[in-house]
């Protein structure tokens, strides 16, 4: 399974991370976030990781243009968009940038919004799964409804995210078995602060749920991550 640990801001954390486990590490590059990182800082933690870590921005609304210029400076892998970005939108991205990963995360208020998924799933790579805030595009915490996800099985890979902890990802992975996790504030000390300890307290978790897969649940979420 995927590990995305997100709102890095500081290299010594993100290359501990990258040693800890994670698959993806995420930086958010929407500048009204507590969380935001310039691009230049970017670059100068992605030139410190693993190549084989994905190296994600998170935008919201950004023109076309300022995705490209900021995905070729901070050297990123992919981009998660998570704002109001339309289909069409995305696949400009993918012409602009055939090889960038497009993740579209999709807010979700109830089950009704889970049909939005249908729309892209000819643009993009991956989906994202957030939980909705009136006020906040993300980071906010705020978990989604697990048990409406169980019959989610899009036909790509998918990440689930909001408000996942060390505390409550044993009983989210219950009831879904995304092909990636995303985490942010939950193991954070404070907004772009990751707290080391309760993400090593995490891949412990992790580490401890993989035995309890049955095989055919293993082979699945291999199967989605392609
Ligand atoms: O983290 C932010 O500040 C942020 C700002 C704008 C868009 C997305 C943002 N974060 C994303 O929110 C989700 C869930 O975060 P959390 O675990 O509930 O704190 C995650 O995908 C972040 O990438």
């Amino acid at each position: 399974m995927r590990v995305k640990i997100c709102g890095i801001t500081q290299a010594d954390q993100g290359s501990a991370i990258a040693r800890l486990g994670a698959t993806a590490l995420g930086f958010i590059c929407v500048p009204t976030s507590p969380r935001y990182i310039p691009p230049e800082q970017i670059r100068t933690i992605n030139q410190q990781i693993p190549p084989d870590i994905n190296r994600i921005g998170v935008f919201a609304n950004h023109s076309l243009v300022e995705i490209v210029q900021i995905v070729e400076m901070a050297l990123l892998s992919g981009v998660q968009l998570h704002g109001n970005e339309s289909p069409e939108f995305c696949r400009q991205l993918r012409s602009a940038l055939p090889n960038l990963e497009i993740i579209k995360a999709l807010r979700i208020r109830s089950t009704v919004d889970l049909a939005q998924t249908d729309l892209y799933l000819d643009c993009i790579d991956t989906l994202l799964l957030d939980a909705y805030h009136p006020q906040q595009l993300g980071g906010t915490g705020k978990t989604l409804n697990w048990a409406q996800l169980q019959q989610f099985h899009p036909p790509c890979p998918w990440f689930l995210a909001g408000g996942l902890t060390p505390n409550n990802i044993e009983l989210a992975l219950s009831w879904v078995r995304p092909s990636g996790i995303d985490l942010s504030s939950g193991v954070e000390r404070q907004p772009g602060d990751k707290d080391l300890k309760r993400i090593a307290e995490l891949f412990d978790k992790l580490n401890r749920l993989q035995f309890a897969f049955t095989p055919k649940q293993l082979e699945s979420s291999q199967e989605c991550l392609g």
